[in-house]
């Protein structure tokens, strides 16, 4: 029999340390001069974009190959820095650009061929592969402050924070895939001691990361996320309102003509987190609709394999209700899903205050970008409240036992500046 915890987690990608982000520092610029042309401008991106300087930087760019990247991490730091590129190019216009230059588009799409991922901004352009390791920190860096950010469209710390804030997440929640894997192996031998340790951990671990989530606005205003950073994280799929009625135009020559592809993506997103959909998988819980197993897509390819194999494993859920004795672990299993559901519930209040108040406010759009028409939704081009509220409710849903009218933050016990205080009776009634 397969022992989960005997996986080689190198086959996937990913550390017992660091889980979803890469265990070795990033490359923080491509060795060979070559590449200098790319990283250039990738450095000077903040000041070619206030400047409107970048459209001609890009178009005179040309067309490097990809034959001289080496290392894995070479064809990462290729990967996010092309990302940056292209959107920059695409949003840093009025309407925005709908075809990418060649000397962008031709090796965006070979390196992101490579790493099995979608030629775009994604999650793991922004946060996973676009981070510094401080060398004076040391494993396990879990905070926000021990991380920084490689590249960004705009010269401040609140750019970076935000990339941060979301890579600690997913630092403090990777340090749990060896325990995950050992929850499976744990029900499989039917240990529901090992089983209740899990869950203790898994408990603990959303607490860090409520707390890390709330820290956002820390460093992160609503008005500078919202008018200046947003508009740079922006899909292409439909955003006719936007400008961009058929996506974006790859080409694949030189020769100017119409060979090449019309492709529409989603936007960056935290749904793009494989470790986010790890948790729900772990757990049991089936979040509905297409959205959320689309960004699996948009993961790098081995992490959506690593999925792919946690669903065909996940045994918890079944094995919680099969134990209907067993309070303990059945309150313990609640306990977890509605720290979850807790999590989701404050982002949906991140999202009320970094989205739908400046949304609501009038106030120009500095950098004369074209406003969002449709300020209901995500980057990832969901009807956002509606879709995070179901995720929300979906997670609620999968208690064994049922909580009348409980508010899952309070029944969580978390300190969130934004849910709330914490309540005098932490979760007796669980
Ligand atoms: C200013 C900060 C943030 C904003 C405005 C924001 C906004 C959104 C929006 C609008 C969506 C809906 C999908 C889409 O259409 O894009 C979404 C999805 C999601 N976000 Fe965030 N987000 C922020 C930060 C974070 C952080 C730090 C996390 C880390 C836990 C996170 C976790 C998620 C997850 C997991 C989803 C997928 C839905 C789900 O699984 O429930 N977000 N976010
Ligand atoms: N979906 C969010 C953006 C978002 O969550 C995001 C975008 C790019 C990189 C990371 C992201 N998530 C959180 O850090 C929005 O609609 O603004």
């Amino acid at each position: 029999m397969t022992r989960f915890c005997d996986i080689n987690l190198d086959d996937y990608c990913l550390s017992a340390v660091s889980g979803f982000l890469p265990e070795r520092p990033p490359v923080e610029r491509l060795p060979n001069p070559y590449y200098d042309l790319w990283e250039d401008i990738c450095c000077d991106l903040p000041l070619l974009i206030t400047s409107e300087r970048l459209k001609d930087k890009l178009e005179s760019l040309p067309l490097l190959s990809t034959a001289l990247l080496n290392t894995k991490e070479e064809w990462r730091r290729a990967y996010v820095v092309l990302s940056f590129l292209s959107q920059g190019y695409i949003w840093n216009g009025n309407p925005p650009r709908r075809k990418l230059p060649v000397a962008i588009a031709v090796p965006l799409r070979k390196v992101s061929e490579y790493l099995a991922i979608q030629p775009c901004g994604t999650f793991a352009a922004y946060c996973l592969w676009n981070i510094g390791y401080s060398p004076t920190i040391g494993n396990p860096r879990l905070n926000p402050d021990d991380f920084v950010s490689l590249c960004k469209f705009t010269d401040s710390k609140e750019e970076e924070w935000f990339y941060v804030v979301s890579v600690a997440i997913e630092a403090q929640g990777g340090r749990l895939i060896p325990k995950m894997l050992d929850a499976i192996d744990a029900v499989e031998e039917n240990d529901t001691s090992r089983v209740r340790s899990f869950l203790e951990a898994f408990v603990a671990c959303v607490d860090g990361m409520i707390i890390t989530l709330d820290r956002l606005d820390e460093n992160l205003s609503r008005e500078f996320f919202y008018h200046r950073l947003r508009p740079y994280l922006r899909g292409s799929k439909n955003m006719t309102k936007s400008g961009l009625p058929d996506g974006v135009f790859y080409p694949r020559c030189q020769c100017g003509g119409e060979e090449g592809e019309w492709l529409a993506h989603s936007g960056g997103s935290n749904a793009q987190s494989s470790f986010i959909q790890l948790m729900d998988i772990i757990m049991g819980i089936e979040q509905d609709g297409d959205f959320i197993k689309d960004m699996r897509n948009y993961m790098p390819g081995p992490h959506r394999e690593f999925l792919e194999l946690m669903k065909g494993a996940s045994n918890l859920r079944p094995y919680v209700l099969s134990l209907e004795n067993d309070l303990n672990v059945r309150r313990l299993y609640d306990e977890a899903i509605l720290r979850l559901t807790a999590l989701r519930d404050c982002h949906l209040r991140v999202v009320a205050r970094y989205i739908l108040i400046p949304a609501g406010k009038d106030l120009p759009t500095k950098g004369g970008h074209m406003p969002l028409q449709e300020p209901g939704r995500g980057t990832g081009g969901t009807d956002m409240m509606k879709f995070l509220r179901t995720t929300r409710d979906t997670t609620k849903s999968a208690c064994c036992e049922h909580y009348k009218g409980s508010n899952p933050v309070q029944a969580a016990s978390i300190i969130c500046k934004t849910c709330g205080p914490r309540p005098t009776e932490q979760t007796a009634h669980l």
